[in-house]
């Protein structure tokens, strides 16, 4: 029953450890999709902002682009060797912040104008931004040429725009070199953390510039398999929030990618960005956050099992101690029981001869004597003492007199059998028989056959003068019960047939009925 109790005690406190640990775990759940919802949102918005540059940028290049091919037909006209058109187009380049030059190629690649002097007359040709420029019909696409080494040991990339003649035919191409080291301050600004980077790429994949700058990082090919950024060309959306490791540096990233691909303008090849963070720097607070709680946890589980191993055992001492006290208190109950029916026994019984005493008899006398008065039925009292006992003592010496008052006793309690008889040590060498329900005739029956049941007993008495064996004196009265103070004068009409026994001779019994003369 307590081991019923003590186990459910425990079933209740793992109960309410599995919900606090599901809180516990509910809120470091929680907790994560926050931090994740909240550096996603950020990334995002961080790469709108490079966005909105870079759609700038190009949307002011494209402009530039179109008032310099508008402007050619003029500028061949005023036949100055195109020193006029070099002249606007170092103008022209004063507003074009991320641009390094501007020039003009004729239909065969020849440089005829550009903001750089030192370039002009030479033959690009065999580029492949002129190349695409050539190829593609239309006057309005803004060709985003791939990144390339540029002369100065930097990654440059040519946006270019196709010029045509009044019959549409191909005549030439304007062209903006951009160097995307002059983005580098605007990247930077987007990276909010220390471990951020972001980065630039060409959509075929040649990186133009990582913010922080890593060792060969730029020009780097990021169009390979699994890669961010190849992951994000093959989705075909134009925004993407990825996790994984990023191919070119190894590392473990959540990035923002977006597609840079201004409205209005019709880009042939748009721009990648990529603005990331370091997983572990993004989940390193939500990770001591789930530390700490799962530290609580363990050490809530601890000290509460803890406890209760504590309390249970120390309520199992208690209640063994009970037990003990209980069981001590019960075996001592049970010798007191014992001791006290055995002081009772010695209180009413006479230690010589086991019989019932005196007092005993007193009160089973008054007992009866209420009984038979009830019941009007008689009661016999029969006094018995023995013949020449001090003789006897004297002649045997008292360890025999005390054996022979012992079997005189048992004789008297064998012969008593009736449940009702009762058989006492009234004193001495006396006894007494109360006899319930027993008329003057049976009591004298009853007396008769004790004197002989001691006759038969066979017991030497040398210096007895009516036989050579032990006797007995017998008197006895009966009557019907009447008044209390009759009860005392049973008795002692008893006594008083006793010493007419004796006087008669003794080894007799006498009696009277009632309180009329001895019989
Ligand atoms: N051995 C022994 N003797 C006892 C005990 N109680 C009483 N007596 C003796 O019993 C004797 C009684 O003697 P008396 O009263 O003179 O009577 P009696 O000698 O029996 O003579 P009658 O009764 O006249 O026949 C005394 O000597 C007591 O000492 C006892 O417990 N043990």
């Amino acid at each position: 029953m307590a081991s019923k109790r003590y186990r459910l005690e425990w079933l209740k406190l793992l109960l309410g450890l599995v919900v606090l640990g599901s809180y516990l775990s509910w809120s470091v759940v929680e907790r994560r999709l926050s931090v994740e919802a909240q550096e996603y949102k950020r990334l995002t918005a961080q790469t709108q902002i490079v966005d909105n540059y870079l759609n700038d940028q190009l949307a002011a290049i494209s402009r530039v682009l179109n008032i310099v091919r508008n402007n050619i037909p003029d500028w061949r006209a005023a036949n100055d060797s195109m020193a006029h058109a070099n002249h606007e187009m170092e103008e022209y380049l004063k507003a074009l912040t991320d641009v390094r030059n501007l020039s003009v190629y004729d239909r065969n690649g020849t440089v005829i104008a550009s903001s750089q002097p030192e370039l002009l007359h030479k033959n690009y040709q065999h580029r492949a931004y002129f190349q695409t420029t050539l190829n593609d019909p239309s006057p309005d696409t803004l060709h985003i040429g791939e990144p390339m080494l540029a002369v100065t040991g930097l990654y440059v990339f040519m946006v270019t725009k196709r010029i045509v003649d009044e019959n549409g035919e191909f005549d030439g191409v304007v062209l903006a070199s951009v160097d995307p080291l002059r983005f580098r301050t605007t990247l930077a600004s987007v990276n909010y953390a220390d471990d951020m980077w972001s980065a630039l790429a060409h959509s075929k994949g040649k990186q133009l510039l990582m913010i922080p700058e890593q060792e060969g990082q730029r020009g780097k090919n990021l169009a390979q398999p699994g890669s961010f950024f190849t992951r994000h060309i093959e989705s075909g959306r134009d925004t993407n929030l990825l996790t994984g490791t990023v191919y070119a540096t190894g590392e473990k990233r959540v990035m923002a990618l977006r597609t840079i691909r201004p409205s209005g303008l019709y880009l042939d090849e748009p721009l990648i960005l990529a603005v990331g963070r370091d997983l572990d720097a993004v989940y390193k607070d939500w990770k001591r956050f789930a530390l700490t709680r799962l530290i609580f946890f363990i050490l809530i589980s601890l000290v509460s099992c803890f406890l209760m191993y504590r309390v249970q055992r120390s309520k199992r001492r208690t209640e063994k101690a009970k037990r003990a006290s209980a069981a001590l208190i019960q075996q001592q109950n049970e010798q007191l029981n014992a001791l006290n029916e055995e002081l009772r026994k010695l209180a009413m019984h006479d230690a010589l001869t086991g019989v019932a005493n005196r007092r005993s008899f007193d009160e089973r006398f008054e007992l009866e004597w209420r009984r038979c008065r009830r019941e009007t039925l008689p009661l016999a009292v029969v006094m018995i003492d023995i013949d020449y006992f001090k003789a006897f003592n004297d002649h045997y010496g008292h360890v025999i007199g005390d054996q022979c008052l012992q079997s005189v006793a048992q004789q008297l309690q064998q012969y008593s059998a009736r449940g009702s008889d009762f058989v006492a040590r009234f004193g001495g060498e006396e006894f007494i028989c109360l006899l319930p329900n027993t008329d003057f005739d049976q009591a004298a029956q009853y007396a008769e056959s004790l004197r002989l049941a001691i006759e038969q007993l066979n017991i030497p008495h040398a210096s007895s003068e009516v036989s050579g064996r032990l006797t007995i004196s017998l008197g006895f009265a009966v009557c019907i019960p009447g008044n209390d103070s009759a009860s005392t004068e049973l008795i002692v009409k008893a006594d008083e047939c006793l010493y007419r026994a004796k006087a008669g001779g003794r080894n007799q019994a006498v009696g009277v009925d009632g309180c009329g003369a001895p019989g």
